[in-house]
């Protein structure tokens, strides 16, 4: 049977355990981040199709399984695109992270020309987009995912002219000063206008879209509507009063919409109400020795500004001497996946960072800066943002922000300070949070300054508010925006 609907992401949405010598699809253990999002979109479906890559050797190929299906989830297979080491280095490590990340996140001087294969790039995406047009029937909405898979609306058009064509951009999408430096801009742009629907978290990210076409090709702009209320249209870093929400070029309707991702405040709740969450948050407290609780959660990435934070954390215990003993910094931060040769000197510039501030002002009794670089279980990750006065989070450039939102609902509205880089997407949605600029120390300084010192009564007014934003447009507020503007896409294109 064909797919009425086909995700594309490059990810695979399981966990693949070896048992007894067999291997074993299972739905993933940490229901952190997309994945979960993007799955709960089969729910409504008889049969779907998740597009992912596998990386597979010679040996491996021979008796490679190219569809499986996931112990529980039986509506949709996953189908795997097979791609050697090479393959997975140039299109993912390479070409994507060494090209296409630094523009992304507005940071041209670590744009890496000689090494990228924009060749191999569009191979990898010429194999999603041939897996897709297998799987998915005549009039399938395919789903395609973030800047990996730039290429593959073209080639789906081409393959399938009929498909209805929507692709969601996870990353910020920069200005056009910043986004024509990549010299496949036309190819990229022109494949993103193949499609009925591009979706991008905040008006900014759409309206930068708009903006890079207009300047590529001559685009017919056919509708500009106000920004959606929810979303701060002035006044902050990234707001944007209006949107241009339909475009035509070649005969093609695409319609152009911001709707930022949401989290799950049910499973978050859900999970922190067990009881072993309930007994790791009071082993939590215990060790904290009543020391207020800073936490800085994410990946390894310069784009995150862990820089910034360490050296203003270092600012604040020189300025402050009376917090030595008093605050507790934990930084969760995930180590890179493994070969990315890009993230290496970040990391490494983490742990010499907080080496050197606990080398200053540690005590027998005091470690300033608790560093984990293994993941946490997202469990306790909630635990950490239920107990934490304050959440640090201060991207120089972030697509969205899924932290801040679960540091929120984590709190219930009931107090706790969110700091809150004003250059990431979810800034927008929630300006009662401390909103900083990671760019400026004072800025910076600040900041944490305030939040130290926030009145309670403060606190659980803006974490109020923060909560109904969070849990009012919550990733099935998200789910069921997209489906109904997909519903809109007439189904016989020609
Ligand atoms: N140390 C950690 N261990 C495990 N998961 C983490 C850790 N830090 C962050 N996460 C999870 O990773 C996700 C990060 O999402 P987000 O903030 O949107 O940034 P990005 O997708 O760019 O990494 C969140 O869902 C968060 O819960
Ligand atoms: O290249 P990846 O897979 O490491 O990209 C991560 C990307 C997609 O999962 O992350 C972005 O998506 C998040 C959810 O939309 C968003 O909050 C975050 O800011 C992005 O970096």
């Amino acid at each position: 049977m064909k797919s009425s609907l086909v995700i594309l992401y490059h990810r695979e949405p399981y966990d693949e355990v070896v048992e007894n010598g067999k291997i074993y699809y299972r739905p993933q253990k940490s229901p952190n981040g997309i994945l979960p999002t993007l799955k709960s979109f089969f729910a409504g479906v008889e049969q779907g199709t998740w597009v992912a890559w596998k990386q597979v050797n010679a040996k491996q190929k021979k008796k490679f399984e190219e569809k499986v299906t996931v112990e529980g989830e039986g509506n949709y297979a996953v189908c795997r695109v097979p791609l050697t080491a090479e393959q997975v280095k140039q299109f993912y490590h390479i070409t994507s992270k060494e090209a296409f990340w630094p523009i992304l996140h507005s940071f041209p001087g670590h744009f890496t020309y000689a090494t990228s294969d924009w060749e191999n790039f569009k191979n990898v995406n010429r194999l999603f987009a041939e897996a897709a047009c297998r799987e998915a029937a005549d009039d399938a909405l395919i789903w395609v995912h973030d800047y990996n898979l730039w290429m593959a609306p073209q080639y789906i058009r081409e393959l399938k002219p009929n498909a209805r064509i929507a692709f969601f951009h996870h990353t910020p999408f920069p200005s056009v000063d910043i986004f024509n430096i990549l010299p496949w801009r036309e190819e990229i742009i022109g494949s993103l206008l193949c499609c009925d629907v591009v979706g991008f978290h905040i008006p900014r990210y759409s309206e930068n879209f708009v903006n890079v076409a207009r300047s590529l090709f001559e685009v017919e702009v056919v509708e500009t509507v106000p920004a959606a209320e929810n979303l701060t249209p002035v006044g902050i870093a990234l707001a944007e009063p209006e949107v241009t929400s339909k475009l035509k070029y070649k005969g093609q309707l695409v319609q152009v919409d911001p709707c930022p991702v949401g989290t799950n405040p049910k499973h978050i709740q859900s999970l922190l109400d067990q009881p072993e969450a309930q007994t790791r948050f009071e082993e939590m407290r215990e060790e904290l020795q009543g020391r207020k609780l800073i936490i800085a959660a994410g990946r390894v990435d310069y784009v995150k500004g862990n820089r910034e934070l360490l050296e203003a954390y270092e600012r604040l215990l020189e300025r402050q001497p009376d917090q030595h003993g008093k605050v507790q910094l934990v930084v969760t931060c995930v180590k890179a996946a493994a070969g990315m040769k890009v993230y290496k000197v970040t990391q490494s510039q983490i742990e010499q960072l907080v080496g050197k501030i606990n080398g200053r002002f540690a005590r027998l009794d005091w470690t300033p800066i608790l560093l984990f670089t293994e993941p946490v279980p997202f469990r306790d990750l909630l635990c950490y943002y239920r107990l934490a006065d304050i959440c640090w989070t201060t991207p120089l450039r972030d697509g969205l922000n899924l932290v801040a939102k679960e540091y929120v609902v984590a709190h219930k509205g009931e107090g706790g300070v969110l700091i809150l880089s004003e250059f990431v997407g979810a800034a927008v949605e929630l300006p009662e949070a401390v909103l900083t600029n990671p760019y400026s120390l004072d800025r910076m300084d600040e900041s944490i300054d305030q939040a130290l010192v926030m009145p309670e009564a403060e606190q659980k007014k803006r974490m109020a508010k923060m909560y109904k934003t969070v849990t009012h447009y919550d990733v099935q507020y998200w789910a069921d925006h997209l489906i109904n503007l997909y519903k809109e896409i007439p189904s016989a294109k020609k």
